[in-house]
């Protein structure tokens, strides 16, 4: 049995879905958000880690890195909070490529064990597979892991934290369309596939000795 660990941005979503989506949603609500939740001990965190005295300080930061694709703990942790209530809302619905949702059903059903590793918050990736137009797929996953549980994705000791719960290195499996990551799972002992899609960011780029796929359906376990 295996446990296939996937990543989002550029796996089982678009990354125009999250950076035009999600990013666009985040946005104009860091601010309001900033100042509505000053006493909450994780927002006072940011706020401390970002070393910024004022609101408009604090969202230049944070817009900065939304422009630059930086993936800051810290930001992904109030674009997740602000993206939960959005989903809580019925204002964000979350896209998948149409490969993955019935991938995901029959290595599930096959007995393999499905988690998550994004550099998106746990918080975000937990609505993101329940709202989705092929039904709750958070169902199927059974563990979920980000920058604050593991660590950054392009670490391998990320990994062999991951490893510590989900087992043996030797029986993980990660997905991703991003080569750095794969080699950072591939330095801790875990099998890795490349996901090259066409039309992503990511399809040009070289992945070294990694299998390559271009759907899900091309995975053979
Ligand atoms: C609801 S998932 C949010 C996705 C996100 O913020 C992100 O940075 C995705 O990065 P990934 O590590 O999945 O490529
Ligand atoms: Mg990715």
């Amino acid at each position: 049995m295996t446990v296939i660990v996937l990543d989002i941005e550029g796996t089982t979503s678009s990354t125009e879905s999250v950076h035009v989506g999600l990013y666009a949603y985040a946005r104009p609500r860091l601010g309001p958000y900033l100042d509505a939740h000053r006493d909450d001990p994780e927002v006072r965190a940011v706020l401390a880690e970002l070393g910024a005295a004022t609101t408009a300080q604090a969202v230049k930061v944070l817009h900065g890195w939304m422009d630059g694709d930086v993936k800051a703990t810290p930001l992904k942790t109030l674009q997740g909070r602000i993206w939960a209530e959005g989903f809580a809302a019925g204002e964000l619905t979350a896209h998948f490529f149409p490969d993955v949702p019935p991938a995901l059903r029959a290595w599930h059903a096959a007995g393999h064990r499905l988690a998550v590793f994004s550099s998106g918050s746990v918080t975000s990736q937990r609505p993101w597979f329940a709202n989705t137009a092929y039904g709750d797929l958070s169902v199927l996953v059974g563990h979920w892991f980000d920058t604050v549980n593991a660590g950054p994705k392009r670490e391998p000791a990320s990994y062999a934290r991951i490893a510590q719960t989900l087992g043996d290195p030797a029986d993980l499996l990660f997905l991703s369309d991003v080569p750095a990551e794969l080699d950072a799972a591939a330095a801790a002992g875990w099998s890795t596939t490349g996901v090259r899609r066409p039309g992503e960011p990511n399809e040009g780029t070289p992945f070294g000795a990694h299998p390559v796929i271009t759907t899900f359906e091309e995975l053979t376990i």
